[in-house]
This record gives structure tokens, C-alpha cells and sequence, in this order.
């Protein structure tokens, strides 16, 4: 560690306590590319999602590189592909420096085989100074991560909660807002176990968690690493399934939904019944919840293990007459 005059102290701590501030892994990012777009010598930052389970999917398998802010896009490319896609194969977990071509860059790894992995890229070279800390603030992000985790995620299934599912949602929306329609669009489904009340009442409530795990697990493998996967509260779960159309998206969930009632659970076999709607980049939130929940009311009350698909509330119509979208 080099020696730090107090004045570089003053610097490290103000810009350490910018990203302690930040409250969710969005703000996180935010901050930290601004704080390190401001050193002279770096040309650029930018910041990926990487997922993709290497240990299931073998070393010749590609993975999915999200870019930060939200891009939803399966087969997303930037002018750093490449040099993510090497840092994935070559790259240490921590703060690396590379030259690729002929240029130089810094990497900052965190969550290194854990997917989703995540990679900020720092085009640039820096002083020793900064490189100094560079490692700092990574060791802050870092830390922040995995609080954000325990914050964002649920305990028992590790899905993402309720709270992420807010503003991933807002996230999502506003991908779509501005951008001319392209034929592909996101749709949110709502899926609910049928009668897993009588799971508790039969088996007990910790053979319940046991099953709201399985499920979880079974929604892993079911959707694409595009997809978004949270558990709503309960025995509710919630999938935005991005980028495709309607047939691929009822397709998908049509094939979970049989994946579900064909697994052994540790209770034997269950079902689940799905309430789905377009996500539409102009209808709020709370009324798109409403929506997709009204879809699943009418899945259960059609007989359950099936999906309903609504794109506008049946109560708006009756509420207000004029309210069409
Ligand atoms: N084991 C376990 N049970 C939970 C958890 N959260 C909610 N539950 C139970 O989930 C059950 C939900 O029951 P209901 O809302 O009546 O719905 P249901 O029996 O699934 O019936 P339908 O949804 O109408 O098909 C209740 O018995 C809750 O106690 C949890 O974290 N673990």
C-alpha cells in the first residue's frame, strides 16, 4: 500500500462513503461508474451481469452477459464482448489489470463462479495512486453486493423478493419506453401452487419450505438466464419473461407449468395455476399486479394447473367506461 497524504485520505473517504450511501445494487453502480468515470485517465466504465452455471454448463458454453443499466436482450453485444467474455474465461475474482489489443483495462470481479457474476470493466490506464483506490472502492462494492443480496433476495428459495421485483419491473419498463415496438415485448406471469395449504395441513410446514424450494429450483431450470425469477410472498412467484412474443412466452410457461405437475415433490405431486400479462411500459405498476392477478383469480376459478392470460383489467372496464389500453 502506498503512503496516502491526508488530503488523498479526505478523497478516498468521501468517495468510499458515496457508494456506502448507495441503497440498492442499481444506486450501487451508478455510483460507482460516476465516481470513476471522474479519474482523468479512464476512458470508459461500464459495468455486466454474467450468468451462466459454469460448473453445469461446461467451459465451451457461452454465457449470458447482461450489461448494467438492464439490457434484455439474450444475444447482447457491446464493443467490450470480447474482452468480457475474456476476463470471464482468464479473469481472477478481485481487481485485475489487463492489455487486450492495444489497450488497457481493469477489471473488478465480484461474485467469481457464483452466478450472477458481476464485471466492471475500466478502460484506461491509471496511477499507481489509483489503482490504489480503485482496489478500495472495490473491496467497498463488493462488500455492498452481498449486503444486497441478503436485502434482495429471499432466504429460503435465494429468488429475488418482492421488493427487487418493484424496481426490476421499473427497470424493464423503462428498457421499453421510448423505443419503437419491435415485435418483442416482456410478459409477467404470476404462479401460484394449488392447495398448498393442504401440503402444511398434511406434511407440516417444514416440508412445505422443502417443497417451495424444489419449486424454486424447478423455475431455475425451467426459464432463460433473460428471464426475471422472484418469489412474490407465500406461495406466489412471479417470472418476467424478456424479449419474446406471446406464443414463446405462453409456450415457456406451458412447459414449466407441466415440469411442475410431473415432479416427485417430497410431498408427492402438486400443481400450479398462472395469471399472465403483457408488460406494458405505460400502465402503472400497481395496476399491472392487478392485472395479472385478476388472470390468476380466473386460472383458479377455471379449474386450476392452467394459465390465463389477461392484457386489461376486466374491474377497470366496469369501474370506468372510457378506460381502454
Ligand atoms: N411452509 C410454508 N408455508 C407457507 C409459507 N408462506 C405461506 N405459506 C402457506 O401457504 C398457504 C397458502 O394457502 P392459501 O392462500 O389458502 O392457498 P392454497 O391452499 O394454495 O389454495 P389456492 O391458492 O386457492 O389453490 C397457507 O397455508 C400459508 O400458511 C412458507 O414460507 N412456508
Amino acid at each position: 500500500m502506498l503512503p496516502m497524504s491526508f488530503e488523498q485520505l479526505q478523497t478516498a473517504f468521501a468517495l468510499s462513503s458515496r457508494l456506502i450511501e448507495s441503497k440498492t445494487f442499481h444506486d450501487l453502480n451508478v455510483a460507482l461508474i460516476t465516481i470513476l468515470n471522474e479519474i482523468d485517465t479512464i476512458n470508459d466504465v461500464s459495468s455486466y451481469e454474467i450468468l451462466g452455471n459454469r460448473a453445469e454448463a461446461g467451459s465451451d458454453v457461452e454465457p449470458l452477459i447482461r450489461k448494467f443499466p438492464l439490457s434484455l436482450d439474450e444475444n447482447f453485444t457491446d464493443e467490450y464482448h470480447s474482452v468480457v467474455k475474456y476476463v470471464y474465461k482468464e479473469g481472477t475474482s478481485g481487481v485485475g489489470k489487463h492489455v487486450i489489443g492495444n489497450q488497457a483495462f481493469i477489471s473488478i470481479y465480484v461474485n467469481k463462479d457464483e452466478p450472477p457474476e458481476k464485471l466492471v470493466l475500466i478502460q484506461g490506464e491509471v496511477s499507481d495512486y489509483h489503482y490504489e483506490i480503485v482496489k478500495g472502492l472495490a473491496s467497498i462494492y463488493e462488500h455492498q453486493i452481498n449486503l444486497f443480496d441478503v436485502k434482495e433476495r429471499d432466504l429460503l428459495t435465494k429468488l429475488h423478493n418482492r421488493q427487487t421485483f418493484v424496481t426490476t419491473l421499473e427497470q424493464v419498463l423503462n428498457f421499453y419506453r421510448g423505443m419503437a415496438p419491435s415485435g418483442k415485448g416482456s410478459f409477467m406471469a404470476i404462479l401460484d401452487i394449488d392447495h398448498f395449504k393442504q401440503v402444511n395441513d398434511k406434511f407440516g410446514h417444514m416440508q412445505g419450505d422443502e417443497v417451495l424450494i424444489h419449486f424454486a429450483n424447478l423455475m431455475r431450470k425451467s426459464f432463460r438466464h433473460a428471464d426475471f425469477l422472484f418469489r412474490y410472498g407465500g406461495e406466489e412467484f412471479v417470472v418476467i419473461i424478456n424479449q419474446t412474443d406471446k406464443t414463446a412466452a405462453l409456450a415457456l410457461l406451458d412447459s414449466f407449468r407441466l415440469s411442475v405437475k410431473q415432479f416427485s415433490f417430497p410431498s408427492g405431486h402438486i400443481t400450479v395455476s398462472i395469471g399472465v400479462t403483457e408488460v406494458n411500459p405505460y400502465t402503472p405498476i400497481p395496476t399491472m399486479i392487478e392485472i395479472a392477478d385478476e388472470a390468476l383469480y380466473l386460472a383458479k376459478h377455471n379449474g386450476r394447473d392452467r394459465i390465463e392470460v389477461l392484457n386489461r383489467s376486466t374491474k377497470s372496464v366496469v369501474d370506468n367506461d372510457i378506460e381502454f389500453f
